[in-house]
């Protein structure tokens, strides 16, 4: 399977500017998930990558295949042989199971025997062999994204493109496909582009995650990059559950670095070597922080401030509080069991914190 390369690629509908310049390089055999707020372009990039748009400039390669080039070279949809598959099932409903998955090798004229043993095949491969004589209306919501799946792949694609598969079935069921489609992929090794809003859907799946905005890449990087390690505050807040904090900046005289939140007597001690200077914000992520019982916080601890519970939730497997800290909210994520109302000693631990510049 080869490479798949973005070079400066632009497309505007319109005044519309959708993607501005995007660059990115897909590896061989890789799950690599765009993902991003309704409207940052993540579509839009798959069909470029489909050939169902035309970018406005800029360069699409698979492998040393130049499939797009600056409109002199524009490669059609059905020559790129790139498996897609949309949220819509879009399978043939008078066509029955076997059908659809046949249809697009009959298409390429392949020969009725070699068609038959492929259909065999891949519909062993999404485990819907005992199903082939069924018609769509007879399928669930899943089984239907299934036979889409299998059309894809009848055809072994350089490419596969899934463009929000799972956003029609049910919670549980989503899970299900995500863990089942992960594992398929790893075993067939085809290199895939997947389409999502969900980051839950892109940490569980992704080999990497694109985090788009407004078509353009905030980050490239593993799940643990994007969560642990967010590029900026729209990364930290995308995904994941995050606590922002605005502050400003004091120099520390013992070369420790400190930021002073309004509300709070002391300074939150943040990591050394922050490059801090004037206002700044903070983020933390609610499991980091620490939940200390009622007699106090050992001594050694730092960033300690208590906070009033403003309301709970109890989550089955955690509480979610959100608190009054100084003048500002706190989100913290617990197995503890508080009133609401009452007080919470919390710590910041300054390596749970990272900084950035002001909005
Ligand atoms: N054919 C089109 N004509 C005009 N504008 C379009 C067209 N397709 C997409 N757009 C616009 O381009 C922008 C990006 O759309 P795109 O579908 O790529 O976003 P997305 O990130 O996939 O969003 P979603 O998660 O809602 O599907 C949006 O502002 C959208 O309205």
């Amino acid at each position: 399977m080869p490479d798949l390369t973005l070079t400066k690629v632009a497309k505007s509908f319109g005044a519309n500017v959708v993607l501005h310049d995007l660059d990115l390089r897909v590896r061989d055999g890789e799950l690599f998930t765009l993902l991003g707020p309704s409207g940052c372009g993540k579509s839009t990039t798959l069909w470029s990558i489909a050939g169902l748009h035309s970018p406005d400039r800029g360069t699409i390669t698979f492998g040393d295949r130049v499939v797009f080039d600056g409109g002199r070279i524009d490669v059609a949809p059905e020559r790129r042989n790139c498996g897609v598959v949309f949220q819509s099932y879009a399978v043939w409903p008078h066509l029955s199971v076997h059908d659809n998955v046949a249809y697009p090798l009959k298409l390429r004229k392949e020969k009725r025997s070699a068609r038959a043993a492929r259909v065999r095949e891949v519909l062993e491969l999404v485990e819907l062999d005992h199903l082939e004589q069924r018609y769509p209306h007879e399928l669930s919501g899943g089984q239907q994204q299934r036979v889409a799946l299998a059309r894809a792949l009848a055809h072994p694609p350089d490419l596969l493109l899934l463009d929000e598969p799972f956003s029609n079935l049910d919670a549980k069921l989503r899970e299900r496909a995500r863990e089942w489609l992960r594992a398929l992929q790893r075993r067939i090794g085809v290199t895939t582009v997947f389409v999502t809003h969900d980051q839950h859907e892109a940490l569980s799946m992704s080999d990497r995650i694109m985090v788009m905005d407004q078509g353009r890449v905030r980050q490239i990087g593993t799940p643990e990059e994007i969560y642990q390690e967010p590029a900026d505050v729209f990364v930290a807040d995308f995904v994941g559950t995050v606590n922002v904090l605005a502050g400003r900046a004091v120099p520390g005289a013992d070369g420790t670095a400190r930021v002073r939140l309004d509300g709070l007597v002391r300074p939150l001690v943040v990591p050394a070597g922050a490059g801090l200077d004037g206002d700044v914000r903070l983020t933390v992520r609610p499991e980091r922080i620490v939940v200390h019982p009622p007699s106090g916080a050992p001594a050694d601890a730092v960033n300690v401030v208590t906070v009033k519970v403003r309301s709970r939730a109890f989550l089955g497997d955690h509480y979610r509080y959100v608190a009054d800290l100084g003048e500002r909210e706190l989100v913290v994520r617990t197995l503890a069991p508080v009133d609401h109302g009452s007080e919470l000693i919390v710590e910041l631990p300054p390596d749970a914190i990272r900084v950035f510049g002001p909005a």
